[in-house]
């Protein structure tokens, strides 16, 4: 696999003394769309904002496509496209004149055809001569993306994409995001809506407090770390877990109507046989049950929550 962006030790600390990015390293591989999770205030935009020149790294090294960002930052920059997450557009120019401008900036030659056919797909074409500002949130948003596209980039950071968007737009986006990877674009994107990372991303990285904790494969990561619970509706309400179950870490719900058990889906004995078993002998029937997959939301919570604890226990 072909790196198309590599950060080493890369680090940021701001002006007030806040260390937002610490020793991050982190590599992203050529067509592949790559989530970047982290809670609030996580870094994830200084990240960002670094590989796209917006601020400037305190220490480490960005190469995109093997461009070293530092010494030859126009061949860097000009490989990538930024849909930022807060909009600003010029909003006197129309959006056929602000989106051929973002070409130009990027020294690009003129290709009327292809800004014609992004502001088509984006449905920004009928409103092409219309004034930034008598747009609506949602079409600013198409031009934001317009925009970052026009010069072809090799790479797509979507910051916050969907934050606030309408279903169509969502959807839209997501499509595109689709096509465009289908083209080889690399796509990196931040989200708080980490059902759509675990829809769309082919591996996710996460942040907390400036330092990357994991980098893993979708799907290792979701195998890996998920837990399964096994939630058993019973016959007969209980007041408490029997006693003769307390080998199993089982805990009491719904009024006591039902027993949930969370197991290592993975491990070889999971002990779900054997506490069926059990509870037959001793009498406890259940209605129903059923098994629940941990989502890559429950992984992350618990991701974040274990290095809050980590770190505080270390400080
Ligand atoms: N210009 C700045 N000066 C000082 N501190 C800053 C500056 N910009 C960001 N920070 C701080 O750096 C930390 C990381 O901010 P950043 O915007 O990168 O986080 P984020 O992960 O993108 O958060 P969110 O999900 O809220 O967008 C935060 O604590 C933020 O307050």
């Amino acid at each position: 696999m072909t790196a198309v962006l590599q950060l080493s030790g890369l680090g940021k600390t701001y002006k007030s003394g806040h260390i937002a990015l610490s020793n991050v390293d982190l590599e992203i591989n050529k067509g592949e769309i790559f989530a970047l999770l982290g809670p609030n205030g996580a870094g994830k935009t200084t990240l960002i904002s670094i590989v796209c020149g917006i601020v400037t790294a305190s220490s480490g090294t960005v190469l995109v496509g093997g461009h070293d960002h530092a010494r030859d930052y126009r061949a860097a920059r000009s490989m990538i496209g930024l849909v930022p997450q807060e909009l600003h557009t010029d909003a006197f120019e129309t959006v056929l004149a602000t989106v051929s401008f973002s070409r130009g900036l990027f020294g690009k030659p003129k290709n009327p055809a292809y800004i014609e056919q992004l502001l088509r797909d984006l449905s920004l074409w009928d409103k092409r001569n219309s004034k930034i500002m008598e747009l609506s949130g949602g079409m600013k948003r198409r031009v934001m993306i317009a925009k970052a596209l026009s010069h072809e980039p090799e790479i797509l950071f979507l910051d916050e994409p969907t934050a606030g968007v309408d279903v169509e737009l969502r959807r839209d986006m997501w499509a595109m995001v689709h096509g465009l990877r289908e083209r080889g674009v690399t796509i990196i994107l931040t989200t708080h809506y980490i059902e759509e990372a675990e829809e769309m991303a082919d591996r996710v990285g996460v942040i907390s407090k400036g330092q990357i904790i994991l980098v893993e494969e979708k799907h290792a990561l979701i195998k890996k770390l998920g837990r399964k619970t096994l939630t058993l509706n019973l016959a007969e309400p209980l007041d408490a877990v029997p006693p003769e179950l307390a080998d199993w870490k089982l805990e009491l719900a719904g009024d006591g109507h039902e027993l949930v058990y969370e197991f290592d889906s993975q491990a070889e004995a999971t002990g779900v046989p054997s506490l069926l078993r059990r509870m037959s002998d001793i009498g406890v029937g259940f209605k129903d049950l059923h098994t629940k997959q941990s989502s890559l939301e429950d992984i992350f919570v618990g991701l974040v929550r274990e290095d809050k604890g980590a770190r505080e226990a270390t400080a």
